[in-house]
């Protein structure tokens, strides 16, 4: 699965809970602290209140002890009753243990507990509020209030140890003397007063309780609505705190999404959420412009739905290729990674097909993904540029074949498997064919008819072929096949069938039916030959040799058999020589006289010596070699620019020597030969101009000789040259006119001085009655234009005479003069052999 970078597709499994708790901690500590201030408060409340009501139940068991004893000592001071004095003491225990209990814990505090506690049982407390009494006692025995309560209980103690006194009396004279009625109404008054002074101090004490009762009650009321309204207080404080925080955060929390939905919809990638099981949650604008579908429209819908197959899956039907889209999904949803430059091709609603890169980010929570938010990249247009950059690298504009280069490539492979494998080499070959003069169609109807002639000979090639057969334009007229299991017979036939073909081949242009032999050379991929470069350089040497046997013709080599390639490739070698020979000096000059054939004419010349350069290589053994040897290899690996830069120089230095030298006969026309490759370097007026001006040689001796083929094919350049060595005095000459297909217009428009008739025409005129015919029109149509005519190859003074016969002005050839060293040319005549 492409595309996200491998960061972005890490789950976001990092949750801060431990943080959230802390948070949640320190936003509740105070209602913490004020629920157990609260409980506290509480506990002592009911602490107090229950000792407070002990204090009034304990109260009121004292009053009942206390008067029991009282009304049982007056019944025994009267009666005598020992019964009554039994009552009495009954009566009296209760106070008097609750007076030594309080007068413990008075003294000892808490320590005091068991004890007083006992005693407080034996004063006929409740039990279970007797703690409530010891605590209360002890702790807040000097605050105020109990204070004040502990002081009227104590009020008490006097008359009630008064009272155990006078009980004491009555008894001690009651078993003594039977008592007087006095003594009786004494007893009766003291315990009367005894019993006043006891009902005040308690009166005192219910007094001192019940104010304290209330005091306390509306302290703790106090107290409980205090932390009540404080806890109020803070509760409406936090919440509104946390309201505010909530509505910034949900601002917030507004703001981000309104940016998060913005910056989606403005991005171009397409975003789609889903859930964990792929179902889509949201898309973007751009996704919906993608699938071609609104999110409504898709919602809960299954996203695999709508992305296929990788591409190369193509061929593959949808249900074979659905598994594989399920598998990228479900692993982008487990947050595994996928190679990220798969494309996928995705359908829109128009089953229009875009190609995506599909990048995914799951988002989760410890529980696993939850979502996943995929990015799909649109790279339809970025494909479809990367297959027509990969087809322009590999294919032919013009006709749509393989190219050059790819041709190559899949011989090179083809070498290869036939290395490896036993598969033998012999099963296939290699054709080489090349148009024949197909020059001449572009030159004389155009470059755009030159295409279609290309484009119908490769559609041409291609009915031909068998399946597996491979076809490139190799060249400018130039195509190869390549044949695979094909035995060289069957690619003999096919050759065969093709050059047949060929010549159906046929462009109407205008009013004209244009047509191009073919010449194919075949090769046999057998060994030696064992490299591409191998292999293409001796099929281009067999369909050269198919042109040598005349074009329109296969030539065919069998590399096991065949040894006449070998003179092809032969010059290659010549290549080597050539470049060996500029760099060393190896070429050499020679010079072959024009002569006038008329009084007439040798004035036009201006009386000096006409002469024509030539090259010569010059070998180590002294040998001279002639040029008709390593001219067609230079012209044909484009080495003739060099080799004419090289002639122009040297005949510019001897022409410079000769003149300072002040020789005569003056050569007063030396011709140069420009090539046709020459012709077309627009650098070239350039380099004439400067060597001109610098050797210093005068400019009207120059003559450079031009062919008419060579003329016609960079036609624009050759009549800017020719009119500017013109203006400086320089002339031309038509070489060879009459050898190709002349086209008389064109010497309209490249005012040459001479017409230089092709000696292959002149050499047999004698015998021809067509050539002599040609040779005169030629003469009339040169002088009709205002021309000077050459003769070349006038090699007899037989032709010689004829010649002069038909008003040709000059002839060159053996019977007036052979070529010699150059710096020869005017001291000694020439005689030195040429090969
Ligand atoms: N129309 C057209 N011409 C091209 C194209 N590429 C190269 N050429 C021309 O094809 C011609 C090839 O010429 P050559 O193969 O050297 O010569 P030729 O006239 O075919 O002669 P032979 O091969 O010797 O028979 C040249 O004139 C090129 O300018 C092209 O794409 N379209």
């Amino acid at each position: 699965m492409p595309a996200v970078p491998a960061s972005e597709a890490k789950p976001a499994r990092s949750f801060a809970v431990p943080k959230r708790k802390r948070s949640l901690l320190l936003s509740i500590w105070p209602f913490v602290a004020l629920a157990i201030v609260q409980t506290v408060l509480a506990i002592s409340s009911l602490h107090i209140l229950g000792a407070m009501r002990a204090f009034s139940s304990g109260e009121s068991q004292w009053s009942k002890g206390q008067k029991d004893a009282t009304y049982a000592l007056a019944r025994y001071a009267v009666s005598g009753d020992p019964a009554a004095y039994e009552q009495f003491h009954q009566g009296l225990h209760i106070p008097m243990s609750d007076m030594q209990a309080r007068l413990m814990l008075e003294d000892r505090g808490y320590a005091a507990r068991p004890q007083a506690a006992l005693l407080l049982l034996q004063g006929h407390n409740e039990p279970e509020e007797i703690n409530a009494l010891i605590w209360l006692t002890v702790y807040f025995k000097n605050t105020d209030s109990i204070g004040q309560l502990l002081a009227r209980w104590e009020d008490a103690d006097e008359p009630l140890q008064e009272l155990q006194t006078l009980a004491g009396d009555i008894y001690s004279c009651l078993q003594t003397a039977p008592p007087t009625p006095e003594q009786k109404q004494s007893w009766l008054a003291q315990i009367n007063g005894l019993q006043v002074q006891l009902s005040e101090a308690e009166r005192a004490f219910n007094k001192v309780l019940g104010d304290t009762s209330r005091a306390m009650n509306k302290w703790l009321w106090s107290i409980n609505i205090g932390i009540a309204l404080a806890m109020l207080s803070l509760l409406m404080g936090h919440t509104w705190r946390l309201q505010r925080k909530t509505a910034r955060a949900e601002d917030a929390l507004d703001l981000v999404s309104e940016r998060a939905s913005t910056t989606l919809a403005a991005i171009g990638e397409a975003v789609i959420t889903t859930d964990a099981a792929g179902h889509v949650m949201y898309m973007n604008r751009a996704a919906e412009e993608l699938l071609g579908e609104s999110l409504e429209q898709l919602v809960t819908t299954e996203l695999v739905q709508h992305i296929h197959a990788p591409p190369s899956f193509a061929g593959s039907d949808r249900d074979t290729a659905i598994p594989l889209v399920q598998t990228a999904i479900s692993d982008a949803l487990q947050g595994r990674e996928h190679p990220r430059d798969t494309i996928f091709r995705l359908y829109d609603a128009q089953y229009h097909v875009r190609e995506v890169r599909l990048a995914f980010t799951p988002i989760g929570d410890d529980t696993g993904t939850t979502e996943a938010v995929f990015v799909l990249h649109d790279v339809s247009q970025e494909q479809s540029y990367i297959r027509e950059l990969a087809w322009q690298a590999t294919h032919d504009q013009l006709t749509g074949l393989v190219n050059r280069y790819e041709f190559e490539r899949l011989l090179g492979v083809l070498l290869a498997q036939t290395k490896d494998a036993r598969t033998p080499a012999t099963h296939h070959a290699i054709m080489y064919l090349d148009l024949d003069q197909f020059k001449v169609i572009n030159d004389t109807a155009g470059h755009i008819a030159g295409d279609a002639m290309l484009r119908a000979m490769s559609a041409m090639l291609q009915r031909c072929l068998r399946s597996g057969d491979t076809l490139a334009r190799v060249g400018g007229d130039e195509f190869a096949i390549l044949l695979t299991q094909c035995s060289f017979d069957e690619a003999k036939r096919i050759a065969e069938q093709i050059r047949d073909a060929a010549q159906n081949v046929r462009i109407q242009w205008g009013e004209r039916s244009l047509s191009a032999g073919i010449s194919i050379g075949l090769v046999k991929l057998a060994a030696p030959l064992a490299s591409v470069e191998e292999v293409l350089r001796v099929a281009d040497m067999a369909s050269y040799g198919a042109k040598q046997r005349g074009r329109n013709n296969v030539y065919a080599y069998d590399p096991g058999v065949d040894q006449e390639i070998a003179r092809y490739v032969g010059e290659m070698e010549w290549v080597e020589r050539i470049k060996a020979a500029l760099e060393g000096g190896h070429f050499c000059l020679y010079s072959q006289s024009i002569v006038a054939l008329s009084p007439a004419a040798d004035d036009i010349a201006g009386g000096g010596q006409h002469i024509e350069v030539q090259i010569r290589m010059r070998l180590p053994d002294g040998n001279i070699i002639s040029p008709v040897l390593f001219i067609p290899a230079a012209e044909r690996y484009g080495l003739m620019p060099m080799v004419d830069r090289w002639v122009v120089k040297q005949t510019l230095q001897t022409l410079a020597h000769l003149q300072k030298t002040a020789q005569t006969p003056a050569i007063s026309c030396c011709a140069i030969n420009l090539s046709g490759t020459s012709l077309g370097d627009e650098r070239l007026l350039d380099f004439l101009q400067a060597q001109i001006a610098f050797y210093g040689v005068d400019p009207r001796t120059l003559c450079f000789e031009i062919t008419e083929t060579a003329a016609i094919t960079h036609l624009p350049n050759a009549i800017r040259l020719v009119k500017a060595l013109k203006a400086m005095g320089c002339r031309f000459s038509m070489d060879d006119f009459g050898a190709g297909v002349s086209s008389f217009g064109s010497l309209k428009n490249l005012p040459v001085d001479f017409l230089k008739i092709d000696g292959a025409i002149v050499a047999d005129m004698l015998n021809e009655p067509a050539h002599r015919a040609m040779v005169d029109a030629i003469n009339h149509l040169g002088h009709a234009l205002g021309m000077t005519t050459i003769a070349e190859f006038a090699s007899t003074p037989d032709i010689v005479d004829t010649l002069r016969d038909m008003g040709i002005d000059y002839a060159q050839g053996y019977a007036v003069g052979r070529p010699q060293p150059f710096s020869d040319a005017v001291a000694t005549p020439a005689s030195d052999q040429v090969h």
